[in-house]
């Protein structure tokens, strides 16, 4: 069986953390953690939200899965994260999926899931990082496996989740 990687993508403050922390939790998935040249944000850990290193300890791209350049910061995932336990969650920006969907046959082949979260009135989100979603590309939601809209409380978030990742189980067994 190919190894699955459950790949969580939206704007900036939608709950992609959340999610994968939840599917961490509930069904004992592991995460795949991109590596990061932005500094730690207030109340990130290292090794759970990012790696955070130094710009001169970018490796060569030829030991990276996918890379993507956000906001003026460089982040990527290396070959060797993917080999783990599956499935594994991993939180992702458009352009970095899209790099990563070229790769999805090379050089071991490996499964993608792709979810969507979308959430309205993202008040908390300072204008800094709403900016940096100017980075991001648009990827059609039709074009996603799934898309959740996380307006409703975090519990709701979590049983669309779960259901969520019944049917991703199902599909993949
Ligand atoms: N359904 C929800 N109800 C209430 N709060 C939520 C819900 N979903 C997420 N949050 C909260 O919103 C904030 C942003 O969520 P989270 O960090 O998961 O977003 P993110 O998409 O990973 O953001 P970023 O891309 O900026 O890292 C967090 O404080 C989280 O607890």
């Amino acid at each position: 069986m190919k190894p699955l990687i459950i790949c969580i993508v939206g704007a900036s403050g939608s709950g992609k953390t959340t999610a994968s922390m939840i599917l961490q939790q509930q069904l004992g998935w592991t995460a795949i953690v991109s590596y990061t040249t932005r500094p730690m944000r207030k109340g990130e850990i290292n090794g759970r939200d990012h790696w955070f290193v130094k710009p001169d300890q970018v490796p060569p791209q030829s030991r990276m899965c996918a890379y993507t350049k956000f906001g003026g910061y460089e982040y990527w995932t290396e070959w060797n994260q993917f080999l783990t336990l599956f499935p594994s969650v991993y939180v992702i920006d458009e352009k970095g999926l899209v790099n990563l969907q070229s790769k999805e046959s090379t050089p071991f082949p490996f499964s993608l899931v792709t979810i969507k979260i979308k959430r309205d009135n993202l008040k908390d989100i300072n204008d800094k990082r709403k900016a940096r979603d100017n980075d991001r590309i648009n990827i059609p939601d039709e074009l996603y496996d799934y898309v959740i809209n996380n307006n409703g409380s975090i519990e709701n978030l979590r049983a669309t989740l779960y259901l969520t990742a019944q049917c991703i189980i199902q599909k993949h067994q």
